[in-house]
């Protein structure tokens, strides 16, 4: 990039960006000397399950809201126009499911980990295979979310890279060890309202500059930016009504119904109510940040449209002209370079913070207690800490992949998403709504969902056809041009050619199916596999394990015929009675189709299958 063109930060921008730093320290200092002092892996990392419906819905929005929206979003909008908005819809089931059926099921085990569910239901080695998954997942994902605010700003600003790698990666490292889920939840609250402040900075200052609100949307509408509803059918279009809201939909619970970020947090709420209610409160929240992503989108079309910036962005990416549209909107205004800064920064941070604390505790609860039953409280505590920074290191070295790879990096996140999340929302529904699958039938279900979602992945890659249709003509492109990566695309392409064609169609599925498509292949291949090694039997599956989603479905049968067609009592009928239950609970724990299964206080171990017992009283009383 021409270095005159390049756009400057003021002291007051550095100061800004610093006080989010300072801040978010302060926040973790706090509850590391505050409460309990993050004594126990109770507080470090369930927050003393003492978190009430507002700061628990607005971290659940944080998690995985992150630069790579507050950038790829208004690039993908700037690119392709308005279609992605449609994902809007997929929020609605998106939340309303997790809060209707996978919080009752895990809030009601008292869980610390979301895999724990997996060795209740089925056994030790699913829990590990899925632990594994997750964590696999979720360090792929923080390299990107760590990289692209760093990188985009290096690119337009020449703010330090490696600079702002590592001082998001120390920070956020050093706040999550100090301070614990309290704390990450804190920052969540205070880096979100940043987040949304930012965006709005720019949103109206950009409208401003553009000419005022009318102009803005007669220069979008002439640009054919504004998409109507594209109902067009074929899975191997990238964004259509259909991928999104419906492809959305599983996308949506692949996060917020079985990742462990998300489930730590309703966990962590006081009661199930708050829980399901703080669900609830994301959905507005997560609708006003996608809408000022998109809106921001489209001033930054009505800013450029057919400039080619190519001679001044270099071969960077479209993702960068985000920030060179920012940075020139907000030019000679100070603070406010900054205050988008700490945007950027704030919405990495919160997502960063969440995945070290899940990966600590997943790391900490499923693959390192089960082994050592007899760890003492303060040992586990100090190695969760030693966890989370171990994470923070490893997130530094993803980091540093990420920035050998090259594509849309809002791309990169939902293909991630729905390659890895996929198969383990396929797992959680496998055993949540089939009393038959077995744990063989979950393990070879997990294993086949995933070699076919890789093979998916790696394909759409190869042959570069996940759903890519040729930008629009009338906006001039500014293409990523590097001449290694063209060079591997087409050899690539040309060993290819000689496949059939169903294979490259298959390859072109839209990366907004793959949660549904990789979760469907592992429920399948699960139910197959159980059925040929001997379908799971009701009173071995663990009670409270299994939604009776068929009873739910058939609710209009009489009493006596579902009582035929389903099974298992789940356990917050057993648990309802031991705590005192907001009448919406109890509501909800109607679901037992076999009312006298019910147990009186204290008597829940008594169902629970050899081996369960232990666990079951192991974790109530930590
Ligand atoms: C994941 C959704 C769809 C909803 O939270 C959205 O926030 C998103 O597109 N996120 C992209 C990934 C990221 O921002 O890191
Ligand atoms: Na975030």
């Amino acid at each position: 990039m021409d270095p005159s063109d390049q756009k400057h930060f003021t002291v007051v921008d550095y100061v800004i960006f610093a006080v989010l730093l300072g801040a978010s320290m302060c926040i973790g200092l706090y509850y590391a000397l505050s409460g309990g002092r993050q004594r126990t892996t109770q507080e470090f990392l369930m927050a003393d399950r003492s978190m009430s419906c507002l700061p628990v819905s607005l971290s659940l929005i944080a998690s995985f809201q992150s630069a790579v929206a507050i950038i790829g979003v208004p690039a993908e909008i700037y690119s392709h126009g308005t279609q992605y908005w449609f994902i809007g819809c997929a929020y609605a089931l998106g939340l309303f499911i997790p809060a209707h059926v996978f919080i009752p099921v895990l809030y009601r085990l008292q869980l610390s980990s979301a895999y724990q569910y997996l060795e209740l239901r089925f056994s030790k080695a699913v829990r590990t295979c899925g632990t594994v998954t997750f964590i696999f997942q979720t360090v792929v994902y923080m390299g990107i979310c760590v990289y692209t605010p760093a990188f985009a700003l290096n690119a337009v600003t020449g703010f330090e890279l490696w600079g702002a790698v590592l001082a998001t990666g120390l920070v956020c490292t050093l706040y999550t060890t100090l301070g614990g889920l309290k704390a990450v939840i804190w920052t969540d609250v205070f880096q979100t309202l940043v987040m949304f402040a930012g965006q709005l900075a720019v949103i109206v200052v950009g409208v401003y500059r553009t000419g005022g609100v009318s102009e803005v949307w007669t220069k979008v509408w002439e640009g054919n930016r504004i998409s109507g509803l594209d109902l067009n059918p074929d899975p191997t279009e990238r964004h259509t009504f259909w991928t999104l809201a419906v492809g959305g939909v599983f996308l949506m619970l692949s996060l917020y119904g079985v990742n462990q970020a998300q489930v730590q947090r309703y966990l962590s709420a006081r009661t199930e109510k708050e829980a399901v209610r703080s669900c609830y409160m994301a959905f507005p929240s997560l609708q006003l940040a996608l809408a000022l992503s998109c809106v921001m989108g489209l001033v930054m079309f009505a800013r450029y449209c057919g400039d080619d910036l190519t001679d001044k962005l270099g071969s960077s990416s479209r993702d960068a002209m985000v920030i060179y549209f920012v940075m020139d909107m907000l030019q000679g205004l100070p603070g406010l370079p900054g205050l988008f800064v700490a945007c950027l920064f704030s919405a990495a941070l919160s997502t960063i913070s969440s995945a070290f604390n899940s990966l600590a505790t997943v790391t900490m609860e499923d693959l390192i207690k089960p082994h050592f039953p007899a760890m003492s409280e303060a040992r586990a505590t100090l190695l969760s800490k030693v966890l989370a920074m171990s994470y923070g290191l490893l997130c530094l070295a993803m980091a540093y992949l990420t920035h050998l790879m090259g594509d849309s990096v809002l791309q990169v996140a939902l293909k991630i998403f729905g390659m890895v999340g996929g198969p383990i929302l396929g797992l959680f529904c496998l055993g949540m709504f089939f009393p038959w699958a077995n744990s063989i039938g979950a393990v070879v279900g997990l294993g086949a969902g995933l070699a076919t979602s890789f093979w998916i992945g790696i394909g759409s890659i190869a042959t570069h056809s996940s759903g890519t249709r040729p930008l629009p003509s009338n906006c001039i492109p500014v293409l990523l041009t590097n001449s290694a990566t063209a060079a591997i695309q087409s050899a690539l392409r040309n060993t290819t050619l000689s496949h059939p064609s169903a294979l490259k169609r298959f390859y072109s599925l839209s990366y907004m199916w793959y949660s549904a498509f990789n979760s469907f292949t592992v429920i399948i291949i699960g139910l197959i596999i159980s059925f040929v090694t001997g379908p799971m039997k009701e009173e071995d599956v663990t009670p409270g394990t299994v939604y009776p989603l068929v009873g739910k479905l058939l609710c209009f049968l009489p009493e006596h015929l579902k009582k035929k067609l389903c099974c298992v009592t789940p356990l917050g009928q057993t648990l309802s009675s031991q705590q005192s239950q907001p009448p919406e609970q109890k509501e909800i724990s109607g679901w037992g189709l076999q009312q006298d299964r019910g147990a009186s206080p204290g008597e829940m171990e008594s169902f629970l299958p050899d081996g369960h017992t232990r666990l079951v009283e192991h974790e109530t009383t930590v």
